[in-house]
């Protein structure tokens, strides 16, 4: 099956509010034409493997291009984000009318209830299981109610560290059942969960520094992997597990505190993966 990604062209995109650390100090220090130029090379390199869906880029919605954001996606159902901040609320409407038009069956939550979609919602690529990240965005609540409109186990993850605010930024489920992750972002019973769930071979524990510069926020299809930036060490700890690592540099987005995985939601989310259908 081809995938199929959802994007949004960055026609609008700046800092233009601090909503999280990484836009601390960056409103009105974007470079726009260079944002294009990012963004088109890396819907370029995932083009050439998948199939790209683009929204309109709508103005007063800056950070509407970190699609991710939008909602999260099972099969034929997509659970609509209720964004925790009020400028990022505003994209909301466009999103619904985008995933109706698609013929989605959307799905909401009560309105008092912050979810940030696959910011913070994550399928594992071999158990079938969502990861939900808490802490700082989406509220522990939705994990009972995630849990019950898509009929999927949940595992809750908690978020202890302000510049992994969203689960995607610190924690990327790989094809095969692989999972790269940067521990530290997770308080003690949370990593205690991740290492229950996961056996030791199947973990990619990311540092810091690989960390920081964004690497677990990731965009897999298949053997492929699509990243801002990985060291040497991780990207021959990929390449041993048999991915091709592609970096595609997005500095511009940094600044609004996302990089690959943020630009992207992927479409494509079958209940039963192939590795499971094997199992
Ligand atoms: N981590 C993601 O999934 N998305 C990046 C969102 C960046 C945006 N400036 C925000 O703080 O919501």
């Amino acid at each position: 099956m081809t995938d199929r990604f959802f994007m949004c062209a960055p026609r609008h995109f700046e800092v233009a509010y601090v909503i999280n650390p990484w836009m601390e100090g960056n409103i009105a220090h974007g470079n726009n034409k260079k944002a294009m130029r990012q963004w088109n090379a890396l819907a370029r390199a995932i083009g050439k493997l998948a199939r790209i869906e683009c929204i309109p880029a709508e103005a007063g919605v800056p950070d509407m291009v970190f699609t991710a954001n939008a909602g999260l996606v099972l099969e034929n159902k997509v659970v609509l984000s209720r964004f925790r901040h009020a400028q990022r609320r505003l994209e909301e409407p466009y999103f619904e009318k985008w995933f109706a038009e698609q013929g989605f069956h959307v799905l909401t939550l009560p309105p008092d209830m912050p979810f940030e979609g696959a910011g913070d919602a994550l399928l594992d690529r071999r158990l079938p299981l969502l990861w939900m990240g808490y802490g700082h965005r989406s509220d522990f609540s939705c994990a009972a109610l995630l849990s019950e409109k898509l009929e999927i186990e949940v595992q809750t993850l908690k978020l202890v560290n302000s510049r992994f605010y969203h689960l995607d930024t610190c924690f990327c489920p790989l094809e095969g059942g692989y999972l790269m992750y940067h521990p530290a972002a997770f308080d003690a019973a949370s990593q205690a969960q991740i290492a229950a769930r996961i056996p030791a071979e199947y973990r990619i524990p990311v540092s810091a520094a690989d960390a920081f510069e964004f690497a677990c926020n990731a965009v897999n299809s298949g053997r492929n992997i699509f990243l801002n930036h990985a060291s040497p060490a991780l990207t021959n700890e990929l390449q041993s597990r048999g991915f091709i690592v592609h970096q595609t540099p997005l500095s511009e987005f940094m600044k609004a505190g996302g990089a690959a995985k943020c630009l992207t939601l992927k479409l494509t989310e079958p209940r039963k993966l192939a590795s499971q259908a094997a199992a």
